[in-house]
């Protein structure tokens, strides 16, 4: 276990830019144009009442990292206009326990995703080629994402400060990607294997095709949603 009594270093992040990218089906311009129109589908009525938490404020020891405010993501343009995380409270509550346990084998977690918007999987399924269907979350459902209850992630040493390695890049959508990829570094294999060991220790369930995506178990509790992350800046409480 490594003692931290001080305030948690931030990763080093990499200089360079080895994003994964699909050929996307459309300009940048015309994907948005698109999804412009579409409205979410009625979907049937939630159990529990949306509370979702700003990750940054809940549990300010998780490091941010939000691809899709950036041009490092698959799509290679940002779709977010902040690089903010959401979650549904008892979700976060069950990542602060899973940074807890990361903390004990002397890892952090980066966050790389959180709370969708509908109408951002929408864009991400207007964009990627049939093939990769697997890979973003059909809106004719719903993603967990879009009911607060996902979360995409990765590791990073709390004593070198370096990302771990994993068996494929983040939002790479290749079988490099499955859990039960076997291929890779062994070290590789051994951080994806500690981060699902301690996702599930706290309340989340993997995703076959996704190493670094985890649903919060009580998913099927929350609505799917389209709030803008302005819209639920408005409405957050502490
Ligand atoms: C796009 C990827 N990061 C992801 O979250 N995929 C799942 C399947 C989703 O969109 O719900
Ligand atoms: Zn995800």
């Amino acid at each position: 276990m490594v003692d931290r009594t001080g305030p948690v270093p931030a990763p080093l992040m990499a200089a360079g830019d080895d994003t994964f990218r699909v050929p996307l089906r459309a300009t940048p311009a015309m994907l948005r144009a698109s999804i412009a129109g579409l409205r979410m589908p009625v979907f049937a009525p939630a159990r529990r009442a949306a509370d979702l938490v700003d990750l940054a404020r809940f549990d300010p020891a998780l490091v941010l990292d939000i691809r899709y405010a950036t041009a490092r993501n698959f799509l290679g343009f940002p779709v977010y206009p902040a690089a903010r995380a959401f979650l549904q409270r008892p979700a976060a509550r069950a990542l602060s326990h899973a940074r807890g346990l990361a903390a004990r084998h002397g890892y952090g977690l980066l966050v790389y995703d959180a709370y969708r918007p509908w109408h951002v999987s929408a864009l991400f399924r207007h964009a990627v080629p049939e093939s990769l269907y697997d890979f973003v979350g059909d809106p004719a459902h719903g993603s967990r994402h879009n009911r607060g209850c996902a979360v995409d992630l990765t590791l990073w040493d709390l004593t070198t400060r370096q990302v771990v390695p994993m068996p494929s890049g983040f939002d790479e959508m290749t079988p490099r990607a499955h859990v039960g990829y076997v291929g890779g570094s062994a070290r590789a294999r051994g951080c994806r294997d500690l981060l699902a060991t301690i996702m599930q220790a706290s309340g989340f369930e993997p995703l076959a095709e996704e190493w670094w995506h985890f649903d919060f178990r009580d998913w099927r509790d929350y609505a799917v949603m389209d709030l803008s992350f302005d819209e639920i800046g408005r409405t957050l409480t502490p």
